[in-house]
This record gives C-alpha cells, structure tokens and sequence, in this order.
C-alpha cells in the first residue's frame, strides 16, 4: 500500500449551529484515485471544503503528508500543492477562457507545455479559448473548472461531482480526461454519483453516511458486491449509471 498522502482523524466539523461531520477518518494513498461515495446529505462536500479549510474542524486533525494542516488558512493549503474543484465550479463567466486559466496560474505566466497539455486533454479549452466562459455548456464549463486546477502541477485535486447533470458523451470524455491525469503525480480525490466512472477510476473507495465514514477499501471489491453497495448506500450502483 503507498503511503497515505492525505488523512482525516477524527473530523468534526460544526457549520454554525449544525453538527455535520461526526468523527471522519480517511486515509488517501499517494498516486491514483480515492473515491468518496454515498447518499445525498452524507457529508462528502462538507468533507472536502473541510480539507481545505473553508469550513473548519472543531476537533480531530487534517494531514498532509504527515503534516498536521488543520488549522491553516485555505491560501496557505492550496499553496501546500492542494486544488478543489467545487461542485459549482467556481469560474469567471464574465472573463474569457483564456483569462479564466491565467488568473488560476498563481506562479506567473502559465507554462505553455503544460497548457498545451491541458488543452489536449480538454479540448474545448483551445477551441473557446477566447470566449466568455459565461457562454460554454454545462460540460465545458466543468472542463474549465478541472483545467484550472491543474493549470500549475499538483499534489492533490479534490473534485466534488463533475459530472453532475452533463450528457454521457461529456461524461465519457471528463472519465477519459482524470484518466490520463490519474497517470501523472497528481493524487486525486472524487466525490461522484455516477457509477460507471467511480468504476473506471476509482483504486480506493470510502463510504460515507450522516457525516461518517461508514466503509473504506478497494473501489473494485465494492463494485464487484452488490450486496454491500445496497447495505452503505441503499441502492446498488449498476443501476445508478
Ligand atoms: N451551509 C450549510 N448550512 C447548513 N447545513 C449545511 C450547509 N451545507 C451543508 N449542510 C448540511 O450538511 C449535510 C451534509 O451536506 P454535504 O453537502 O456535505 O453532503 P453531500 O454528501 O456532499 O451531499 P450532496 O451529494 O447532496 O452534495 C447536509 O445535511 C446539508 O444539509
């Protein structure tokens, strides 16, 4: 097993008056995949904004490569060589692709190789690239979100469900994109509902249920039992495509 790149320890996270996360303990493996399953409400957002700090823990501890990252503030995570993609995306649809990507670049100018690169594995970013975010479609738009992210060499990306509501052709193409980013050094963490890619890419999975982690191992021994999926999610994930 590779060392844990990433681990929750008992996280407790409160937002205002409301107890959402009961105790997470999460270890995610350098290099590859780590889902992060379960019902709506279960606490997977919560979760990853966790992470990086925009909500914070009011107890247990958040680690990254051992060290202890609770307490820092969101800038200085990602600065550690941590990316969120949101649910919402969180791009500039008033700004250009063009103008999207070069403010995500926080070490200057972004590197052409690695743009290039980016492009190739988005290809919707070189052909809008000087158009208004504002006018790509759904799935282009999540391209976007994910291009930025990786616009400088990462870590760690976290990505909260990015194929929420696309077409399965898009989905196709983004399970083909995190593939070939799955290949590179970047350790990624996938918050989805969709089962066909959790299977395509997911190494490790946890479940998690009212703000818990109800079960953690390998993605494929979960796919393979369908039993287990209906008795942590209630639902068996062949029929959730
Ligand atoms: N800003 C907020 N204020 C109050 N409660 C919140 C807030 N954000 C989330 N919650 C609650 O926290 C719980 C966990 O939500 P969270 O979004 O983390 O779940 P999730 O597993 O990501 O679900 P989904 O798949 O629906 O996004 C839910 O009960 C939700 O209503």
């Amino acid at each position: 097993m590779p060392e844990a790149i990433l681990t929750l320890d008992g996280v407790h996270t409160h937002i205002g008056p409301y107890h959402i996360l009961h105790g997470v303990d999460l270890s995610v493996p350098e290099g590859g995949v780590a889902m992060l399953l379960g019902r709506n409400g279960a606490g997977k957002t919560t979760t990853l904004r966790t992470i990086m700090g925009l909500w914070k823990a009011s107890r247990g501890a958040v680690r990254f490569r051992g060290k202890d990252i609770t307490s820092l503030d969101t800038p200085a995570i990602s600065r550690k060589g941590i990316a969120f993609v949101p649910e919402d995306m969180g791009i500039f649809t008033d700004l250009t692709v063009a103008e999207n990507m070069t403010l995500a670049a926080t070490r200057g100018a972004p590197d052409k190789r690695r743009l290039d690169w980016i492009c190739d594995l988005f290809p919707p970013i070189r052909t809008f690239w000087e158009s208004s975010a504002g006018t790509l479609s759904g799935g282009q738009k999540q391209m976007l979100s994910v291009a930025r992210a990786i616009i400088e060499p990462r870590d760690l990306i976290l990505i909260d469900e990015p194929t929420k509501g696309l077409a399965p052709a898009i989905i196709k193409s983004m399970t083909g994109a995190l593939k070939q980013l799955k290949e590179t050094e970047t350790t990624i963490v996938l918050v989805e509902q969709n089962f066909a890619m959790a299977r395509a890419l997911g190494d490790t999975v946890a479940v998690m249920d009212d703000g818990r982690i109800i079960h953690a191992g390998d993605m494929a021994a979960l796919a393979a039992d369908a039993a287990l999926q209906e008795r942590l999610m209630g639902l068996s994930l062949e029929a959730h495509q």
